[in-house]
């Protein structure tokens, strides 16, 4: 799918404030077939309420979303679900459905009404819990997981809907490392396997450089940036947006390329630290 958001501007109306607050400011940006657009900005920026105005769960206050050259608007909600995929940030569930159950769910846009899920169903439903690493836990319930394994099934549900368009509301925040990278491989795929074009919202700089070959920067009074992840991710761009110094670093090893930013903040002081690195050396 190829998304563009044009000219686009929204804000709350606040109850206590005199004037309304801004959340997304002058934001337009082009997404084609396959790319992946990581939206990366501070606490409170707006990166969510901009996810929401780009699916139309919230109105632009100005400009629009375009798909596949076509206003938004002009596009009926239920094709349009039918399109994109919209994992949330993740919250607790209690309700008594199995993983599979709700996994299946994802599959409502090919049921009709009176249908019951079929075969082809349950089977689309283990695989995309088995691309997400918890097949296991198809017949556990969704209160008895971890809020990381129900973020990993909601990623599973989406999977299953065949969307053109996945958004991912920081899919990682629960995750321990290694899922966080079965997740960001998982997407990759999608994106280069399928040309599902993805937009995720994340609070990890380095999983831009390992994903998006688009990042957008946003910070409320800070402006927004747009354009390919290493013309946007710069040192100076950081500390404007985020107000903190980050080092980037570019580490070869055979054929992998590995970029990554390290907080500057976070260095030892090499005297103190000497005997830390001798003892490093020996192991
Ligand atoms: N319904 C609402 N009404 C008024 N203000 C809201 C509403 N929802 C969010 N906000 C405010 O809009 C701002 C942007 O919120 P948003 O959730 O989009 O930020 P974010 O960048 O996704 O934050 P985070 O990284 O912390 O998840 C915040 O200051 C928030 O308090």
């Amino acid at each position: 799918m190829k998304l563009e958001v044009r000219d686009a501007n929204f804000h709350y109306k606040m109850k206590k404030k005199s004037g309304p607050d801004l959340y997304a400011e002058n934001v337009s940006f082009t997404l084609e077939p396959g790319e992946i657009l990581s939206i990366l900005g501070p606490n409170g920026a707006g990166k969510t309420t901009m996810l929401k105005c780009i699916t139309g769960l919230l109105d632009w206050t100005e400009g629009e979303t375009r798909i596949d050259d076509e206003p938004r608007n002009t596009i009926k909600k239920k094709d349009l679900w039918k399109r994109i995929g919209y994992v949330p940030q993740a919250q607790k569930m209690t309700f008594g459905y199995t993983i599979l159950e709700m996994v299946i769910m994802g599959r409502a846009p090919y049921i009709s009404t009176l249908q019951q899920p079929n075969q082809t169903d349950t089977e689309a439903s283990l695989e995309a819990l088995e691309a997400v690493g918890i097949k296991h836990l198809a017949h556990s319930t969704c209160d008895e997981v971890s809020g990381g394994e129900l973020q990993l099934a909601l990623i599973a549900r989406t999977l299953v809907s065949e969307p053109e368009l996945l958004i991912l509301d920081e899919p990682e925040s629960h995750l321990d490392i290694q899922k966080q990278i079965v997740i960001l491989e998982t997407i990759r795929r999608l994106a280069t396997e399928k040309e599902i074009s993805c937009i995720i919202n994340t609070h990890y700089p380095n999983h831009a450089f390992y994903l998006a070959d688009k990042v957008l920067l946003t910070g409320k009074d800070k402006g927004l940036v747009f354009g390919p992840v290493n013309e946007v991710m710069t040192e100076s761009r950081m500390k404007h947006f985020f107000g903190i110094e980050l080092k980037k670093i570019i580490f070869e090893e055979d054929d992998l390329l590995l970029e990554t930013m390290v907080p500057k903040a976070l260095g030892l002081n090499r005297e103190l630290s000497n005997c830390k690195f001798n003892d490093f050396a020996e192991v």
